[in-house]
C-alpha cells in the first residue's frame, strides 16, 4: 500500500477572476459583450504588478440578465459537443459570444473560462453553458450546468432554472499547460461528488463561474468552496458577477474568491466590480496531501457505491 500520495502534475500559475458588472440594466447583449471584452483586455495586463495571468475567468450568465424568462431569448447556438472535441472549428459557430471570447483568448494568449451563457442546442433545448478556450482561441470544452438551481427558501429566495433550462450530462476537465482544471457552474458546487471525481482524475483546481444570491451567499458561498477544497485537497474558486446597484433584477452576492487545499483564502473580493489575481502552486497541494494523507486513506471498501447508499 502507498505510504504517501503521488504528486500532482502541474506548475505554479496565476488566475484572474473578473467580477463583471452588467452593462446598464444587463439587457443589452452587445453592450454586455463589449464590456466583457474590455475587462478581459484589462485583466491580462496583470494589475499593479503587471504579471499576466495564465487563466482568466468570467462569471455565470454574463451576456444576458439572470432570469429564467429570458434565457431562451438570449440563447445562442454554439454547436460544440464532446464528440466534436478534436474537430470543432470556432469560425463555424453561430454564437457571437463564442466568437468574441475565442478572439480575446487568442489575442491575449491566455486560457479562458468564458463564464457562462444561455446555449440553444441542436435539439432546441436551452442550457447554462460555460465555454473554455485555449490560448490559441480553440474552444476546447463546453460545460453545461449539470445541477439546475431549483430552490425555494421561505422568506429568502425562490428560483427555478428548470422552468426554461435543461441540465447537462457530462463532467468537464480541461488539460492546460499548468495542470488539469475541472469546471462546474454555480449550483454544481453543492454536489461534492462532482468535485471529488474531478480531483481523483488529477485536477489541481475546480473553478465555478457562479452567481449566488443575498440569501445563500452569506451562508454558503465561502463554506462550500472551502469544504470542496479541503475534502479534495485542491484549489476551489468561484467567479461571480458584481452586485447590481439598481433595478429589480437578480442581485448577485459577488465575493469572487479562491481557496487553497488547506482551506485558506488565496484572495477574495467584496461585491463591487473588480479583478482578482490569484497565484496557485502545486507544491501547496502536494504538501497538504503529504501532511494530511486522506487521498490514500479512503476506504472504498466501506463506501463502495455512494449512488446506491
Ligand atoms: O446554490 C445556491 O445557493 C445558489 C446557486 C445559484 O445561484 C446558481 O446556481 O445560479
Amino acid at each position: 500500500m502507498a505510504t504517501s500520495a503521488p504528486p500532482v502534475d502541474g506548475r505554479p500559475a496565476r488566475f484572474a477572476f473578473i467580477q463583471l458588472a452588467s452593462a446598464g440594466d444587463g439587457t443589452d447583449k452587445a453592450a454586455n459583450l463589449e464590456h466583457a471584452r474590455e475587462k478581459l483586455a484589462e485583466a491580462v495586463k496583470g494589475g499593479p504588478e503587471g504579471r499576466k495571468p495564465d487563466l482568466v475567468v468570467l462569471p455565470e450568465i454574463f451576456n444576458s440578465p439572470y432570469a429564467t424568462a429570458v434565457f431562451r431569448k438570449y440563447a445562442e447556438r454554439i454547436g460544440w459537443s464532446p464528440e466534436k472535441r478534436d474537430t470543432f472549428d470556432v469560425s463555424q459557430t453561430q454564437s457571437e459570444s463564442i466568437r468574441m471570447l475565442s478572439a480575446a483568448a487568442k489575442e491575449h494568449g491566455v486560457w479562458l473560462i468564458g463564464g457562462s451563457i444561455p446555449e440553444l442546442s441542436e435539439d432546441d433545448k436551452v442550457y447554462n453553458s460555460s465555454p473554455i478556450f485555449s490560448p490559441d482561441g480553440k474552444l476546447v470544452a463546453v460545460h453545461r450546468k449539470v445541477h439546475l438551481f431549483d430552490i425555494d427558501v421561505p422568506g429568502g429566495i425562490t428560483f427555478k432554472e428548470s422552468d426554461s433550462l435543461t441540465g447537462g450530462d457530462w463532467q468537464t476537465i480541461v488539460e492546460t499547460d499548468f495542470g488539469k482544471i475541472g469546471v462546474g457552474i454555480c449550483y454544481d458546487v453543492r454536489f461534492p461528488e462532482l468535485t471529488a471525481i474531478t480531483a481523483r482524475k488529477g485536477c489541481i483546481a475546480m473553478i465555478y463561474p457562479a452567481a449566488f444570491n443575498l440569501t445563500t451567499g452569506p451562508l454558503h458561498w465561502e463554506l462550500l468552496q472551502r469544504a470542496r477544497a479541503v475534502d479534495n485537497q485542491i484549489y476551489v474558486g468561484m467567479c461571480s458577477p458584481a452586485r447590481a446597484t439598481s433595478g429589480d433584477g437578480y442581485k448577485a452576492w459577488g465575493h469572487s474568491s479562491l481557496y487553497d487545499p488547506m482551506g485558506k483564502a488565496v484572495g477574495e473580493l467584496d461585491e463591487k466590480e473588480g479583478i482578482l489575481y490569484l497565484d496557485i502552486d502545486t507544491d501547496v497541494i502536494n504538501k497538504a496531501r503529504t501532511g494530511i494523507p486522506v487521498t490514500i486513506q479512503r476506504r472504498f471498501d466501506v463506501y463502495k457505491d455512494v449512488s446506491k447508499a
